[in-house]
């Protein structure tokens, strides 16, 4: 993917890339990914409901989401720009039998080509990896359905994530591998909710998402100073 007027690093494509064949080991370097996702996946259901619905889940990785939000019901097209991923998680469905239809395009011209179809637009851990943000959670609201709801995860910018997120996960305990995370790519929650806001999204909620190294858990609450979700309705 080198074309240059894509939203697209390509460096940060190629972390993902290196990585793509242990996706689905829960204990690898998306061992994190396993581990929130009972609480976003809950979280999506529990806000939105699931099942029958339609979904697109955008920088889907190798689809610990998608298939997921497929197991409650949900009918889930699942994009990214990372091709290896995206094998991994076509393969991936022939062992779990989930159905996800899996696509290499960008957001941006998905929503081209399928303006306010989906009920339910989820984009978790990919804006910090991307070089325009805004243009993604644009594009999000223009594929979700009037009334629908848009999900984004992301990590924000201040001297405690840095020192958690990046000094904490990639230097100290080790969990994620080194230069995963640039910092100056982080969003603070009032950034992107004002990136929401802009293009017509409502912000509904914003909640945090807490690692506690004694327990090794993560949970949902309060404090959105490291990771936080945010809920919006396309008004
Ligand atoms: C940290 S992973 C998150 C995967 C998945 N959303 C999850 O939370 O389980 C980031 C993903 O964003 C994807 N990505 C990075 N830049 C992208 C872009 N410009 N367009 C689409 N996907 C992108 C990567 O290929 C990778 O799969």
């Amino acid at each position: 993917m080198n074309e240059p007027n894509l939203n697209v690093d390509a460096q940060e494509l190629d972390k993902f890339a290196q990585l793509a064949h242990r996706w689905w080991d829960p204990n690898s370097e998306f061992k994190p990914l396993h581990d929130i996702n009972p609480l976003r996946l809950d979280y999506v259901d529990q806000t939105a409901g699931l099942a029958g619905k339609k979904v697109l889940d955008v920088g889907c990785g190798g689809g610990i989401l998608s298939e997921s939000m497929a197991t409650r019901g949900a009918q889930v097209t699942g994009i990214d720009l990372g091709e290896k991923a995206l094998k991994v998680a076509k393969l991936h469905l022939l062992e779990s039998g989930q159905k996800v239809d899996y696509r290499l395009i960008a957001v941006e011209e998905l929503a081209k080509e399928q303006p306010h179809q989906y009920d339910i637009v989820t984009c978790m851990e990919m804006l910090e990896h991307v070089p325009d943000p805004a243009s993604v959670v644009r594009a999000c609201a223009e594929l979700v359905k009037p009334g629908g709801h848009v999900f984004f995860s992301t990590l924000n910018r201040n001297p405690k994530s840095y020192l958690f997120a990046v000094i904490g996960a990639e230097y100290v305990l080790n969990m994620l591998p080194r230069g995963t995370h640039e910092y100056a790519k982080f969003i603070k929650p009032s950034e992107l909710g004002g990136y929401c806001r802009a293009v017509g999204l409502g912000v509904a909620g914003i909640t945090g998402m807490s690692y506690s190294p004694i327990s090794k858990t993560y949970t949902l609450g309060a404090d959105t100073s490291i990771n936080y979700l945010i809920h919006c309705q396309q008004e």
